[in-house]
C-alpha cells in the first residue's frame, strides 16, 4: 500500500466565551482534518491544532508524504523532521493560550498524520486501532465534566448567544455543572481557574460544588496563574475538597514546592509537556500526575510510552484536552482505552462544541454515563462528512482568526489586560 494523497483542510467552529488565564475564548476554534489516502483508496483521519504555526507545517508535509507506506512510521518521523528543519526560523509558534504547544512542532505534525497512519493501518486491517495500540484494557473510556467561568455572549455578538448562558457566580457555575452530567453523566468534576475573576472566588465557586455534588471528585486548574504563595492559601481553603489540584503554578520548581508543603497530589499539562521535563519533574517530584496530549506528546504511541514511564516512576496518568471534534476524541479514547494505568477520567472540551458543527457522519458522538464507548468499527470508527467538512472551512476562511490568541481578544473588553504570569 503507497500514500497516494495527503489532505490538510483548516476548519474553524463556534467556541463559547470561556475564561481562562491568558483572557478568554475568541468566538471560533481553529482545528485542521488531517486525510490520508492509500493507492487502494482507504482514507485515514486525523485532526489536530489549525492555528498558523502548526497549519503550516502540516500543509508543508502534504506532498512529502506521497508514495510512503503507510505503515512505515519511522518514515513519516524522518520526513516530519527532515520538514520542520527546513522551515523559516520564526514560522516556530509561541504558546497558542494555556496547555497548548504548538512550538513543539515535530511532536504536533508528527502526532497529526501518525493518527491518520494508524487510523488507514487499521482500516485496511478491518480492525479498531485500538488493536494496533495492544488492544483495549477497557471498552469504554471515561471523561469528566469541565466546567468553565463565562459570559453570556461575545464581545460585539458574532452569532446568537450559546445555550449555557452567564457562568460567572457559584450558583451559575452549580447550574453549568448540572446541566453537563444530566446530559452526560460525568462522574467527575474540573474548574477552569486562573481567570480575572480571581482565586477567592473560584475557590468559592469549588465550595459551592462540593455541596451540590458531595462525593464527586474535583479539581482546579488555574493553569499556572497563581503564585506559589497564593496557591498554598488556596490549597489551605480547599484541601480535602480536592481530587488533585491541576498546574497552580508556573514552573517544575514552583509546583514542587507547593506539592512539599501540601501533599495535594498535582496534576500537569504545562510543565511536563515532553520526555525532557518528564525526567526533570521526576527529580525535583513536582507532580503526581500527568494529563498526556498525544497532539503534542507526539501521538498514540508515544502517548503509551509515557504512561508505561508514569507507571515506572510511581506516577498517575490521565488525559488534557483543547477546543476540539470527534476525530480527536475518538484518538484519545482509543488510545486511553489502551492505557492499563489511566488513573483519571480524562479532560474534554467536547460538550461545549455545538451540535452542528460536528465534522463526522451522524454528528456529534454520545458521552454516556461520562464515557465515550469503543466499537468494533474499523480504525477510529468515524467517517468525515463532506458537506460539513466544506461548511466548516468556509467558515474558517470567514472567520479571520489564523492563530489563537486568548489575550488580545481579552483587551477587546479590557483594553489594559495584558498577559502576566502569574496574575495572583
Ligand atoms: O487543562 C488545560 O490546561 C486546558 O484545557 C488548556 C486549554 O487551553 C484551556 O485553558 C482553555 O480551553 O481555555
Ligand atoms: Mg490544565
Amino acid at each position: 500500500m503507497k500514500i497516494k494523497q495527503v489532505r490538510v483542510t483548516p476548519i474553524a467552529f463556534r467556541d463559547a466565551p470561556l475564561l481562562n488565564a491568558s483572557g478568554i475564548h475568541e468566538p471560533y476554534a481553529l482545528r485542521s482534518i488531517i486525510e490520508v489516502e492509500s493507492d487502494n483508496g482507504t482514507i485515514g483521519l486525523g485532526e489536530s491544532y489549525g492555528d498558523a504555526p502548526v497549519l503550516s507545517v502540516l500543509q508543508a508535509m502534504q506532498e512529502s508524504l506521497v508514495g510512503l507506506d503507510p505503515f512505515d512510521l519511522n518514515g513519516l518521523r524522518a520526513r516530519v523532521v527532515k520538514t520542520v528543519a527546513a522551515l523559516k526560523p520564526g514560522t516556530v509558534g509561541a504558546e497558542l493560550a494555556p496547555g497548548s504547544h504548538p512550538s513543539k512542532q515535530v511532536a504536533n505534525a508528527y502526532s497529526a498524520f501518525e493518527v491518520a497512519f494508524l487510523d488507514l493501518q487499521a482500516r485496511s486491517l478491518g480492525m479498531p486501532l485500538v488493536d494496533l495500540l495492544g488492544g483495549a484494557v477497557r471498552d469504554e473510556v471515561p471523561f469528566s465534566a469541565y466546567l468553565f467561568l463565562k459570559y453570556a455572549e461575545h464581545v460585539g455578538s458574532p452569532y446568537k448567544p450559546d445555550r449555557w448562558g452567564e457562568g460567572i457566580s457559584p450558583e451559575q457555575i452549580v447550574a453549568q455543572a448540572r446541566t453537563m452530567i444530566e446530559e452526560n453523566g460525568f462522574k467527575s468534576i474540573k474548574l477552569k481557574a486562573g481567570t480575572l475573576l480571581g482565586p477567592e472566588h473560584e475557590v468559592a465557586c469549588i465550595k459551592a460544588l462540593r455541596q451540590a455534588f458531595p462525593g464527586t471528585p474535583l479539581r482546579i486548574d488555574p493553569n499556572g496563574n497563581w503564585s506559589v504563595e497564593t496557591s498554598l492559601r488556596m490549597a489551605e481553603l480547599m484541601g480535602d475538597d480536592l481530587q488533585y489540584y491541576e498546574d497552580p503554578c508556573p514552573g517544575l520548581e514552583g509546583m514542587a514546592e507547593v506539592h512539599k508543603r501540601t501533599g495535594i497530589p498535582l496534576a500537569t499539562n504545562m510543565v511536563v509537556t515532553d520526555f525532557d521535563e518528564f525526567r526533570r519533574s521526576v527529580a525535583l517530584n513536582s507532580v503526581q500526575i500527568v494529563l498526556a496530549d498525544h497532539h503534542y506528546w507526539g501521538g498514540l504511541r508515544d502517548t503509551q510510552i509515557l504512561a508505561r514511564m508514569c507507571d515506572t516512576f510511581g506516577l498517575g496518568v490521565s488525559m488534557h484536552s483543547n477546543s476540539h471534534l470527534g476525530i480527536s476524541l475518538m484518538a484519545m479514547t482509543h488510545v486511553a482505552a489502551a492505557v492499563p494505568n489511566l488513573s483519571y477520567a480524562c479532560d474534554t472540551h467536547y460538550p461545549w462544541q455545538e451540535p452542528d458543527e460536528e465534522v463526522i457522519k451522524g454528528g456529534k458522538l454520545p458521552i454516556v454515563d461520562g464515557c465515550v464507548k469503543l466499537t468494533r468499527a474499523p480504525g477510529l470508527g468515524v467517517e468525515l462528512d463532506y458537506d460539513q467538512l466544506a461548511k466548516l472551512h468556509e467558515q474558517f476562511l470567514g472567520c479571520g482568526i489564523r492563530q489563537r490568541n486568548d489575550v488580545t481578544q481579552m483587551q477587546k473588553y479590557d483594553p489594559s489586560w495584558k498577559a502576566l504570569k502569574p496574575r495572583f
